[in-house]
């Protein structure tokens, strides 16, 4: 098993490589930091199928693992749409733990960025509850990013903190979601509001298990890959930029190199600025419209693909403010062709209305007061660590820009994909 650490913050780290799952149970040890009698593996129910029986197997060869594996209620699932959770009523046969007293216990959600939310939250830690779990419990988020920003919060508060590990199984979760402990819930204002800061102690990118991907969930967390070159690794988006079809066909040593190097890339910013005081703030470039978009736009779009319209957008800014650049319209347009190049939109959409937009960018983290602030690149790697204040009336002007450009174009298409059934709770990441 080829695989190679990247070291986060502390003691949480990243193991990138092939093979990986089915050595994970061994290594939730006290050595690798983990002291725990039950685990707790939550997934979705389009995931679980793939890799979730894998997983509990794993578990099961050590011996002495009780496993409590709670059934699936997908049909149900048409009469919850905020998400559902199995095997949380109360009177649930309660399992007995293992002789050695090791007890794993599985869960599932459903899937899409529905089950982000407060109801499957509560659901999780109920289940928790009822199943007698304390402080020596490790969770494994076993999905993208919904699967591991949910888990993490309910890691980040169940009774104050426990420990969590996070497998990656979307591109966007493996490159970016998955690292740095930024757990969250969304709530009917937005994305992301409620959440907190908790280190996983260990995410395994498993980069066999992107294999199962539909082009089109590849390719969204590729726009997370060339938000990365363009902020601070010129060298990762030219080879973004020169490879699209390699990269589309997962071609190993391209891949491999594109998910080390995007990974490295959030290690280094957030063991530097964990809280987003300053230089991690670089990571939401394109985020602040995107996400608006997202809010907008979701789940007809994914998360990816927002922040590619959003990061083309926000490229325009720093002629505007007037702040020393070297992003001129050359560069400008090699940003926006490198994501095209891999089918992901690069207009605000069209239909949107600006005021919307402006509504749902209010509550973008980053500002402050009124003020919008927003992460601004001042050339193909390079990014202002702080971000700055742009005018309301500059970043309407970008979107409605954006948006006639746009209109003059035919109309964008996702890739056909697995997320084609998305509107009815495809995986989809944070
Ligand atoms: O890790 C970060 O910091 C990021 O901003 C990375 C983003 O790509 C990611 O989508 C993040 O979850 C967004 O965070 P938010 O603070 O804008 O909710």
């Amino acid at each position: 098993m080829a695989r190679r650490e990247i070291r986060v913050i502390g003691e949480s780290k990243v193991l990138v490589g092939r093979g990986l799952l089915a050595h994970i149970p061994s290594e939730l040890t006290p050595a690798n930091g983990i002291h725990a009698s039950k685990f707790v593996i939550v997934s979705d129910d389009n995931v679980w199928p793939l890799y979730g029986p894998r997983l509990v197997d794993a578990f099961r060869s050590l011996g002495g693992v009780t496993v409590h594996d709670v059934a699936s209620e997908a049909a149900d699932r048409a009469s919850r749409p905020m998400g559902f959770a199995m095997g949380c009523s109360c009177g649930a046969d309660e399992p007995v733990e293992g002789e050695d007293g090791k007890l794993l216990l599985t869960f599932q959600v459903a899937a899409g960025e529905a089950s982000k939310c407060r109801e499957v939250k509560a659901a999780i830690e109920d289940f928790m509850l009822l199943h007698r779990c304390n402080r020596d419990t490790c969770m494994i988020a076993l999905g993208g990013g919904v699967v591991g920003d949910l888990v993490g919060y309910v890691a980040a508060t169940f009774m104050r903190g426990v420990p969590y590990v996070q497998v990656p199984t979307s591109s966007t979760a493996m490159i970016d979601s998955s690292v740095g402990g930024k757990t969250a819930i969304n709530v009917p204002a937005g994305k992301n509001l409620i959440g907190a800061f908790h280190q996983p102690v260990v995410v395994y990118a498993d980069m066999d298990l992107l294999a199962t991907l539909g082009r089109r969930e590849l390719v969204e967390g590729i726009a997370e890959a060339i938000k990365m070159g363009v902020i601070r690794i010129p060298s990762l988006f030219e080879l973004l930029e020169a490879n699209p079809e390699q990269v589309m066909a997962l071609e190993p040593k391209l891949i491999e190199q594109v998910m080390y190097d995007s990974i490295r890339g959030k290690a280094e910013v957030v063991a530097q600025d964990e809280r987003e005081a300053g230089l991690r703030s670089t990571l939401n470039w394109g985020h602040t419209i995107g996400h608006a978009i997202e809010a907008l736009k979701s789940p007809a779009m994914m998360h990816g693909e927002c922040i590619a319209a959003g990061c083309v957008a926000e490229a325009e800014l720093p002629l505007r403010l007037g702040i020393p650049w070297q992003l001129d319209r050359a560069k400008i347009k090699r940003i926006a062709d490198c994501f095209a190049s891999y089918g992901l939109p690069i207009h605000v959409p069209r239909g949107l209305s600006i005021e919307q937009l402006m509504r749902k960018m209010a509550l973008d983290k980053k500002n402050r007061g009124n003020t919008i602030k927003c992460t601004i690149v001042t050339d193909i790697g390079v990014s202002i660590a702080q971000p700055q204040p742009v005018p309301r009336e500059m970043m309407q002007a970008v979107m409605s820009e954006s948006m006639a450009e746009g209109a003059r174009l035919p109309e964008w298409v996702p890739h056909e994909g697995k997320v084609k059934a998305q509107a009815a709770g495809g995986q989809m990441a944070s």
